[in-house]
């Protein structure tokens, strides 16, 4: 019955006096936030008009600023849904009705009117059930769209602990189910209001150690994920905000789709990559054939590179073919032995510091060699007192410098790694050396213009770490640097306890100290994070983990000391080469005795017709694992269709599909060699980088982590034809809300015979 009517009988129905009720409390909740966001922007642009001087007074007005705009920016992300919900608790002094929505609110009085859902006191609002009620005697949904209350849903602990006036005005309809049938955007949004009590001990799980989420299709690891950063944010800010917490996924598609949780959240701080975007200067879209991948994930890559290094430490008959290094400087030639070079090389080695790193030692070394050359040349006794002098003549000679780098280079990991994939000869070397056979190390080869991929970005984190960098003038530099950081945070500490900022822990002195050296431009902490490659995050978390090689993990490890990590995916749906097939192999080498793995095992998101289907394809492609239970039965029945290998057809299948869902979105998914051919017969169709489209087309490997309301897989027979084939299939066939069909141009493979018929 719509709000604001009677029944029949002239009185009030339940429902519509319970909405009334609790939309007088949503309205103070708004009435409040209007008040914050007025009074915030005041304090905002008073800061901005502060005619200020001097280090002192520009740094408070500058945290002044900052710490307001935040504040902006929080209380304008959370004007949909503000409160979502409410638990009545009882006390030894009466019931309490406690509200629970995306931020914490006091009135005037300072008393209590919403509870932020990630303190502790909004925990029974997801953790309580019939079995462990947690005091809590009823659970409310309020669904509220733009400030109106608009539905309720109960959910009742304890019917006697309720009055007979609550009794009477019960209402019910699963928030989580109306929730779940609105039809897909292209974006994935928050569920605040409905996580579920396995994904909620997942969100508030704590923050050390390694936390693997495993889970089927649809089963909230994602979305669990991403609230537990909003959750870590909110409850370790201290630590995680200087920090950083960096989310890892797939490809940029899946970022984009799941871009607009966090700040739905309120929250900003947190740096989202792909693994194709974790070395700094490197944007690697493409992935390498599958047994280059598979090559390339492998650790034994780790003693390429290392032997890859040692090839670029030469000896004169090494680089030049000649016995000794002969170099001509002013008409004088000078000539150190071969031993003596062999012998500088095996020292520099011996150090065992990073390749650019030694350099020092070895440019040094055969300096010093060289002004001795010179001096025997010119017949002149060798005085030590001059030696650096001498040095520094030399090295200021275009020859010497030449001959030096022939003998150890300053390398880059880029100028390492293209010059050994491009490089035949070096390959086959280099490979003997670290136990490649021939034929692996050719597989390597690729033409000099190829652009990075995937694959080589562990490769060149690995190379830096081998490499290191030329310290020398920088060391000191940076030395200088700290000291001066060191002051600047001694001093901004000081304005933050001086200005009362320090202990509401909005700012940090070193946040504040970078924004005044950076000249008050916004860099956040995400900015200078994602910059540098050294940088050591708060908290890690990897989305469709099982797509990582053990070199990959090694890549997202140097990025997080402390091992704190939430590690997220699903064994049964990898598909990438060289991934995962034990979560305690991939990690206890980093973490020992450290990773815990939790299940989840409700699908949110498949119909229960679409996963009989694909748990027939599970038993083929990961026998051990047992498909999620799903929560929605409804959705129409999945349909093979056969087409003709032209796939004339297939547009008007695809057009009646759209037509059929309404609002939604339509993904048609096939193998990597159909794709081209399934675009051709759908002209108008988008690509992976435009999910807001109606329809769009994907490989398997696109279509991970998304979800369609309805979703067409083009030949299945080609999925499974691919190396790990049937875990493709099955991620094809999980992505459906509501409508699959499979257009299946040969046989119906037999893996889907429950769809004949
Ligand atoms: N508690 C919940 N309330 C409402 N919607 C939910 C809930 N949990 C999950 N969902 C929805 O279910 C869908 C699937 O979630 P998600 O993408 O996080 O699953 P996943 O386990 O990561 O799946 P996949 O392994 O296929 O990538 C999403 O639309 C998500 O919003």
């Amino acid at each position: 019955m719509p709000v604001g009517q009677s029944d029949t009988s002239g009185t009030v129905s339940p429902e519509r006096a319970a909405l009334a009720a609790e939309q007088g409390r949503v309205d103070a909740m708004y009435t409040r936030l209007d008040e914050l966001r007025d009074r915030t922007a005041h304090r905002l642009a008073a800061a901005h008009l502060q005619e200020r001087s001097g280090f002192a007074a520009i740094v408070e007005r500058e945290s002044r600023a900052y710490e307001h705009a935040r504040e902006r920016a929080r209380l304008g992300s959370v004007e949909e849904g503000l409160c979502f919900g409410r638990i009545d608790i009882v006390h030894d002094d009466g019931p309490e009705a406690r509200y629970i929505g995306r931020i914490g609110l006091r009135d005037a009085e300072y008393e209590t009117i919403l509870v932020d859902w990630r303190a502790p006191a909004a925990r029974p609002f997801y953790a309580a059930t019939p079995g462990d009620p947690q005091g809590v005697i009823r659970r409310r949904h309020l669904r509220v769209r733009r400030r109106r209350v608009v539905g309720l849903d109960d959910e009742v602990f304890d019917i006697d602990g309720l009055g007979a006036d609550d009794r009477r005005r019960l209402v019910g309809e699963a928030a989580l189910l109306s929730s779940l049938r609105s039809g897909r955007t292209g974006r994935m949004g928050d569920i605040v209001a409905t996580i579920q009590t396995e994904q909620d001990r997942v969100i508030r799980a704590r923050l050390d150690g390694v936390l693997v989420v495993q889970g089927g299709p649809g089963t909230g690891k994602t979305v669990a994920a991403l609230h537990r950063a909003a959750y870590l944010l909110y409850t370790h800010r201290h630590v995680l905000e200087r920090r950083g917490v960096l989310v890892v996924g797939p490809n940029p598609a899946f970022l984009r789709y799941i871009g607009d949780v966090l700040p739905s959240l309120g929250e900003t701080d947190a740096v989202m990559s792909t693994l194709g975007g974790l070395f700094p200067g490197v944007s690697a879209h493409r992935h390498d054939p599958y047994p280059v991948a598979a090559l390339k994930g492998d650790t034994r890559v780790v003693d390429l590179l290392r032997s890859a290094v040692a090839d670029r430490q030469r000896t004169p008959r090494e680089a030049f073919g000649a016995d000794d290094l002969v170099v001509e400087v002013d008409g004088t030639t000078l000539t150190v032995p071969g031993s003596t070079c062999a012998h500088i090389v095996r020292t520099a080695r011996g150090l065992r510091l990073a390749h650019n790193v030694a350099r020092r030692y070895t440019v040094t070394e055969l300096l010093s060699a060289l002004a001795r050359a010179e001096a025997e040349a010119l017949g002149r006794p060798f005085q030590r007192e001059d030696a650096r002098f001498v040095r520094e003549r030399l090295w200021s000679e275009d020859p010497v410098r030449e001959a030096v780098d022939a003998l150890w280079p300053v390398l880059t990991p880029q100028a390492l790694l293209r010059g050994l994939l491009t490089d035949r000869d070096a390959l086959s070397r280099v490979g003997a050396r670290a136990g490649f056979s021939p034929d692996e190390a050719a597989l390597l080869h690729r033409p000099a213009d190829a652009d990075w991929t995937v694959q080589d970005v562990p490769l060149l984190d690995e190379a830096a770490e081998l490499l290191g960098r030329d310290e020398g003038g920088r060391r000191a530099r940076e030395r200088r640097a700290a000291a001066e950081r060191a002051e600047e945070e001694r001093y901004a500490q000081g304005v933050l306890e001086f200005t009362g900022l320090a202990d509401e822990g909005v700012l940090d002195a070193a946040t504040l100290a970078a924004r005044h050296r950076h000249g008050g431009a916004d860099l956040t902490t995400a900015e200078r994070a994602g910059a540098d490659r050294e940088w050591a995050y708060g908290h890690v978390i990897v989305d469709e983990a099982q797509e990582l090689s053990p070199m990959a993990w090694r890549t997202v490890m140097r990025r997080v000391p402390t091992r704190s990590l939430t590690v997220v995916g699903d064994l049964a749906q990898t598909g990438s080469a060289a991934g995962a097939v034990s979560w305690t192999g991939a990690l206890e080498p980093y973490a020992r005795g450290k990773v815990h793995v939790e299940r989840l095992r409700v699908n949110y998101r498949t119909p229960a017709p679409i996963m009989e289907v694909a748990a027939d394809v599970l038993r083929e492609a990961a026998p051990d694992e047992e498909p999620p239970e799903s929560v929605r039965e409804d959705g129409a029945p999945p349909r093979a269709v056969p087409l003709p290998a032209d796939l004339d057809g297939l547009a008007a299948l695809v057009d009646g599909e759209r037509g059929r869902i309404g609002e939604g979105k339509v993904a048609v998914i096939t193998a990597d060699e159909r794709v081209a051919a399934v675009r051709a017969a759908l002209p108008t169709a988008a690509r992976a980088e435009e999910l807001e489209n109606d329809v769009v087309v994907l490989t398997a490997t696109e279509a991970k982590g998304l979800e369609f309301d309805a979703v067409v897989v083009v030949d299945p027979q080609a999925l499974l034809a691919a190396p790990r084939g049937a875990n493709d299939l099955y991620v094809a066939l999980t992505r459906a809300t509501r409508r699959l069909t499979v257009a299946h141009t040969g046989p119906l493979p037999a893996v889907l015979r429950r769809l004949a018929g």
